[in-house]
């Protein structure tokens, strides 16, 4: 396993590579826990902090702080000047805060890969805008009361962990055979049963060992976590993998935020800049096209939720009956 700092648009992370020897692939996770960069080493930080068992433990044949460094299990932000070694092997297992507060749990989202929407702009899914998404929210302050009465803002915590089970599992190759049977009319389900494969062939049992290393919802002295997804069946195999959700959030496509509303390009005093200004206001960070829509992706989320049963309303056309 290898970390290091990322800075992004919604702040800086730290993306972790984990090898494991199940499926030889290399998953990631990107926490995002900004009181590690802020808070002094010798400071004890309001909220605990996400770390890696594996990273923080002493490694056989490490002979030097250098070795550690390199593979990133250092606390704050690493500068030539300034660098402290910063208690490396504090195990945070038994941590409770001293404000006395409760803060929310974190929020994760298992996020599955796709090179697709992802890399190259599809707009046959959401999957490009649900990554966007999910580090934003992940990232979003919140307000606590402290015991004297004063609201403080803390930031966001949490992480994304990024699975690269391409195509629901079944793998780059075939998901673009899918995409042609797609273009005939058939949709994802029907287009990955007529290839041989499952309708998802995704399990979860790796990501549940990334989420017992990092202290989410899983593993000695781990917190709850809150889980940002609509679909049932990667909450129920998560929990069976002894995974505790305290809370399932949705996330609803912006497209089905904004439904009927013109959009990018974007002049101002149009419907579509007031739709991004919207969805800015409320924090969002747009990319690239703004957000991700048109017809094959109102049929990839129709499908989702009418035939693999996500946990999404239907906006308004839909549930009239044109589904
Ligand atoms: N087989 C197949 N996979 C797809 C297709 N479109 C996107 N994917 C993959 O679907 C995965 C994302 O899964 P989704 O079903 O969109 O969402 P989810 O992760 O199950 O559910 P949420 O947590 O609610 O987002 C990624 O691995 C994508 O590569 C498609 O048309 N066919």
């Amino acid at each position: 396993m290898v970390r290091t700092r990322v800075p992004t648009p919604h702040g800086e992370v730290f993306l972790h590579l984990y090898h494991n020897n199940r499926d030889g692939k290399e998953h990631l996770a990107i926490v995002v826990d900004p009181a590690q960069l802020n808070t002094p080493a010798d400071e004890e930080p309001i909220a605990k902090p996400i770390r890696s068992k594996s990273l923080d433990e002493v490694w056989e044949g490490e002979n030097s702080e250098m070795d550690r460094i390199i593979r990133g299990a250092y606390r704050g932000r690493l500068s030539e000047v300034g660098f402290r070694a910063s208690s490396p092997h504090r195990s945070w297992d038994a941590f409770t805060n001293k404000f006395g507060i409760s803060v929310p749990a974190p929020l994760v989202r298992i996020h599955s890969e796709c090179f697709t929407g992802e890399t190259i702009g599809s707009m046959r899914c959401d999957c490009g805008e649900q990554l966007d998404e999910a580090i934003r929210r992940i990232a979003e302050p919140t307000s606590v009361t402290l015991p004297s009465g004063e609201v403080k803002t803390i930031p966001g915590r949490g992480a994304v962990v990024y699975m690269r089970q391409e195509g629901r599992g079944i793998g780059l190759l075939s998901k673009l055979r899918a995409y042609n049977l797609q273009d005939l009319g058939y949709d994802t389900v029907q287009a990955n049963l007529m290839l041989g494969h499952g309708a998802d062939e995704r399990s979860y049992g790796i990501a549940a060992a990334i989420m017992r290393d990092l202290g989410l919802g899983a593993g000695e002295g781990s917190e709850d976590i809150r889980l940002l997804t609509n679909n049932p069946d990667k909450v129920q195999k998560l929990e069976a993998a002894g995974v505790r959700i305290a809370e399932q959030v949705s996330m609803v496509p912006r497209t089905w935020r904004c439904q009927g509303e013109e959009q990018s390009p974007e002049p101002a005093g149009t419907p579509a800049s007031d739709a991004a200004a919207r969805l800015r206001s409320a924090g969002a960070t747009l990319i690239g096209a703004s957000m991700t829509r048109g017809p094959e992706l109102e049929k990839y989320l129709r499908t989702k939720v009418l035939r693999m049963g996500h946990m999404l309303s239907l906006p308004p056309s839909d549930s009239a009956g044109n589904a």
